[in-house]
């Protein structure tokens, strides 16, 4: 199996506030070996981008703080990395593309010098050479005429167009890692598709692994290797994407399934959807988070918190949920998962 690329452990991201720190994140682990597609899947407000944001220290930036656990990229800690030494690490060996291409491009220059300046700034390209490999990455993403377009600016380009401009940005340093946050989202279903795709291809062109964020359980199908489902501020779920659609664990898991439309079991059925809200951040309730919208919910639930529990045949797949109580507890890299030594 290929090497851990990124291993989070027991991360926990907060903001803080008059009532003091308010947790987004509440002690997830997650790891992504190399060439690996992790999809971070969830309702909105579950912690997805807070915990994306954590891992490129742009957090800090946005008023948040890592209260807690470590975010190892090749034996580092990067949530203990100072900002100047984030900066060779973002946009080097670690690329982000973010939802809407057109905030992330900047309207006074042309696509072809954005993706020359990213060529100058990470691979020590000068002048011409940078240009002509800039055409060569629109070239690469699949924009026709890249000649033309280099010269042409953002306003000039459709959403999928710059979109891929912004992935050709991202992809220019070559990273081994990269953090896309609901890359797709904000385009058509022909463009989101093609999108994909031109991910899968330069993924396995250069062997980087992705994190993916997104609402999207049809897009966590088609390109995961892996599905972490988010609520509240929680991994509820972890597991092999085969896993996680053929035996969902979780009850929010199995809910979450069950709102696509078409979903095998459910059609001609009316679309399903979880009761009730996600709770807004530091307004979590006793027990499990997930108990008051969750149709199965015991005493237990109401009391205490789940511990992340192994579900299914390996050692792979784990459920915070204590409908799996008589499962062994899942550990954290031979560490204990959620309270495990508590419990024993
Ligand atoms: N800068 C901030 N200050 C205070 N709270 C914040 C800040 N950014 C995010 N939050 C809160 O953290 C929680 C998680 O937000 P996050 O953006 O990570 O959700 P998400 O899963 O990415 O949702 P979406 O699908 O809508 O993008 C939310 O309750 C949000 O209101
Ligand atoms: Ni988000």
């Amino acid at each position: 199996m290929a090497e851990k690329l990124l291993e989070i452990r027991k991360l926990t991201v907060g903001f803080v506030t008059d009532k003091g720190l308010v947790k987004a994140t509440d002690e997830i682990s997650l790891s992504i070996r190399q060439g690996q597609t992790v999809c971070l899947v969830g309702e909105s407000g579950s912690g997805k981008s807070v915990t994306s944001l954590a891992v490129m220290r742009l957090i800090d930036y946005a008023g948040g703080v890592i209260a807690d656990g470590s975010i190892e990229y090749h034996g580092q800690d990067l949530a203990l990395k100072s900002q100047e030494e984030m900066r060779h690490i973002r946009g080097n060996r670690i690329a982000m593309i973010f939802q809407d291409p057109m905030s992330s491009l900047n309207p006074v220059f042309t696509v072809g010098e954005q993706i020359a300046e990213s060529l100058r700034l990470h691979q020590n390209m000068s002048g011409d050479k940078a240009w002509n490999a800039a055409v060569d990455m629109l070239r690469t993403v699949g924009i026709p005429a890249p000649e033309i377009r280099a010269k042409q600016y953002p306003h000039e380009l459709s959403g999928g167009m710059c979109q891929r401009v912004v992935i050709a940005i991202a992809l220019a340093c070559k990273p081994e890692l990269l953090i896309a946050d609901e890359p797709t989202t904000a385009l058509d279903v022909t463009v989101q598709a093609q999108i994909l795709d031109l991910l899968r291809k330069l993924q396995a062109e250069l062997g980087m692994s992705i994190l993916l964020i997104t609402h999207d359980m049809g897009v966590a199908a088609e390109m995961a290797d892996r599905v972490a489902v988010m609520y509240a501020g929680a991994i509820v779920e972890e597991g092999p994407v085969e896993d996680i659609f053929n035996t969902p664990s979780h009850p929010y898991t199995v809910g979450l399934l069950q709102s696509i439309p078409g979903f095998e079991g459910e059609r001609g059925r009316e679309l399903y959807t979880i009761r009730g809200t996600i709770p807004p951040i530091g307004q979590l309730p006793d027990g499990c988070r997930f108990h008051p919208r969750c149709p199965h919910a015991m005493d237990i639930c109401r009391q205490k918190e789940p511990f992340d529990f192994l579900v299914g045949d390996g050692d792979d797949h784990r459920a915070a949920c204590w409908l799996f109580e008589d499962r062994p507890v899942a550990l954290v890299d031979g560490r204990g998962g959620r309270d495990e030594v508590k419990r024993a």
